[in-house]
């Protein structure tokens, strides 16, 4: 596996492999790789021949300066992680190679109303930031194929977004979400979880799936309102929100006959904040 830290590199790199018609992948991520990431890469060898990992904490899309600080880089255990998924190479560049002007270089592409709901109303700007990044990557790499987690279900909104406002020849596949045996969805910061967090952090999946379980049973008013009140009295646990939602604009489900329905949620398990989601229909 060959570790790239500049854009030029790797680009020396792909050049040959893109000559000779191979099929690029990326695989972008901020480390601190669990399944989930690795699930990401096996898809990733069934839709190219060449896969690139990126690994870059972006400090653009933090919204909270401790949140960036505290963010896990075990950059050892993740190489080794992909070594042995039998990934092709990884990019993982310093803030200057991906923003030599400084990491305040200004940024701002129209991402439709989608952008300030949600993730978007609590982390503002969050997902400037994001489209930010992914674009420098996805110029330095110039893959076919991209693929992004369900679990960050606006995101992938987002990323399509921008290749529609740059009309990037690009196709994104999206990965169903890993979670562990109990429901918990693979995350990067459920490390921060103190053991009585990590038991409470199983209000999300499960609240989620109350909703997918008795879709027909409740209206969505309902459904909301029964999903929101598993919430309730947990000691460390806040809820920021619960909405079943348009799957296309993220704007609250006006009715269960609409086609795309998500449930998303977020909370605030002791110090960590979470999100989850699963797809209705
Ligand atoms: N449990 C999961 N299952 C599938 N894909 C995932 C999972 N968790 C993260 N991903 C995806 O991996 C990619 C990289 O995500 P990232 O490095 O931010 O990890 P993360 O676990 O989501 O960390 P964070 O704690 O920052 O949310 C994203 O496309 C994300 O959606
Ligand atoms: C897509 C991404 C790697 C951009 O920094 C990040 O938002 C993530 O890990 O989901
Ligand atoms: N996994 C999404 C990246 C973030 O939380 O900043």
């Amino acid at each position: 596996m060959e570790i790239f830290k500049t854009k030029a590199t790797l680009k020396a790199f792909l050049q040959p492999l893109k000559a000779s018609a191979k099929k690029i992948a990326l695989v972008p991520t901020m480390g601190a790789l669990h399944n989930g990431h690795i699930s990401l890469i096996k898809l990733a060898q069934q839709n190219a021949d060449v896969i690139i990992c990126s690994i870059f904490v972006n400090p653009t899309q933090f919204t909270d300066p401790k949140d960036l600080e505290k963010y896990p880089r075990p950059i050892e255990h993740d190489l080794a992680m992909l070594a042995d998924a039998g990934c092709s190479g990884v990019f993982m560049p310093n803030v200057e190679e991906m923003y030599p002007t400084g990491a305040d270089e200004a940024w701002h592409i129209d991402l439709g109303n989608a952008e300030f709901l949600l993730e978007g109303e609590f982390r503002k700007g969050h997902y400037q930031g994001v489209t930010q990044i992914v674009k420098k990557l996805f110029d330095a790499v110039e893959p076919d194929v991209a693929m992004f987690g369900q679990k960050d279900f606006q995101q992938v909104l987002m990323i399509k977004n921008m290749l529609a406002y740059f009309k990037l020849p690009i196709t994104i596949i999206t990965c169903p979400i890993i979670r562990e045996d109990d429901g918990l969805a693979m995350s990067s910061r459920n490390i921060h979880l103190s053991a009585d967090d990590r038991k409470n952090s199983l209000v999300l999946s499960k609240s989620l799936q109350f909703v997918i379980d008795h879709f027909n049973d409740y209206s969505l008013t309902e459904l909301e309102s029964k999903a929101k009140s598993f919430y309730d009295n947990i000691e460390g646990v806040e809820l920021d929100y619960f909405t079943i939602a348009n799957g296309n604009t993220l704007e609250p489900a006006k009715s269960k006959d609409e086609d795309n329905l998500v449930a998303l949620v977020a909370a605030k398990v002791g110090s960590t904040r979470l999100i989850d989601n699963m797809i209705i229909k």
